[in-house]
């Protein structure tokens, strides 16, 4: 993925479905925005995710990003950790929020703290429950890989319940290697960019399949009116 460095102008976040929010659809200059919300517990190291993205205006960070020759615009929220209760998961309406505006996910838990791997079943649960209706993209990162002598989760944990998720897997440390997050959030934008494409092509070719109805006949047009016709004069002569 090739990061462009100069960020263009952001506003903070508007709420979703207001008409600010339709106009952002579109990054600056035009560009198509994919907005992501990256949550987990608290202290997984959420907040260094977002540190790849040097512009930044409040929770919300921006940067430019590649995809198969188009620049996209990438708006990543930062979220408050989640705390976990008896009775599961307390999430924040700001949080809920984050996630209803988000186009895709990343969900991130330390391999050093087990209860933040435990939370991310839950959490993939909660965002699906919040978009219902519509799949949305989430990735699930394991963070913290170069404290393997403390870890509490093995790697290999994450990877399976990733895919029982149907979610992208991917092994991270903020503090030491830059490339496996630009991954992981390639991977999502460039989901979330074939969701946004316009359906125009397979439409049209769907379509192209739909019979079209059988123009009429005109010979057969042209008899049933003659009949039509001579049926009326021969009514009107007898009359
Ligand atoms: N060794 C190591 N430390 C990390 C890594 N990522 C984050 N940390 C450290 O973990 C601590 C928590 O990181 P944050 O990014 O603040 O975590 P957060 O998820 O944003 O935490 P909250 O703001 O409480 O929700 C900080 O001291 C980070 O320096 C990593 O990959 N490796």
């Amino acid at each position: 993925m090739r990061l462009i460095q100069n960020m263009c102008t952001i506003a903070e976040y508007p709420a979703p479905g207001s008409a600010a929010a339709a106009d952002c659809c579109l990054g600056a200059a035009g560009r198509r925005l994919v907005k992501i919300a990256v949550v987990g517990a608290s202290g997984v190291g959420k907040t260094g995710h977002n540190l790849f993205f040097p512009l930044f205006i409040g929770n919300l960070y921006t940067r430019q990003v590649q995809i198969e020759g188009e620049t996209l615009a990438i708006q990543v929220q930062d979220t408050p950790g989640i705390q976990v209760h008896e009775n599961g998961l307390s999430c924040t309406e700001q949080l809920n929020r984050c996630i209803r505006w988000a186009d895709a996910v990343v969900i991130v838990f330390s391999i050093t703290d087990y209860k933040s791997y435990e939370l991310t079943s839950q959490l993939h649960q909660h965002v699906q429950q919040l978009h219902l209706g519509t799949r949305l993209p989430v990735v699930v990162v394991a963070n913290k890989a170069d404290l393997l002598h403390i870890k509490q989760v093995d790697p290999q944990l994450g990877l399976q319940l990733a895919s029982m998720l149907g979610c992208s897997f991917y092994e991270v440390s903020v503090s030491e290697n830059d490339n496996d997050v630009y991954n992981a959030f390639h991977v999502l934008c460039k989901e979330v960019s074939h969701k946004q494409q316009p359906s125009g092509t397979p439409e049209k070719r769907r379509t192209s399949l739909i019979p079209r109805p059988k123009s009429p006949n005109m010979q057969d047009l042209k008899r049933r009116f003659k009949q039509a016709l001579s049926a009326k004069v021969r009514t009107v002569t007898s009359v």
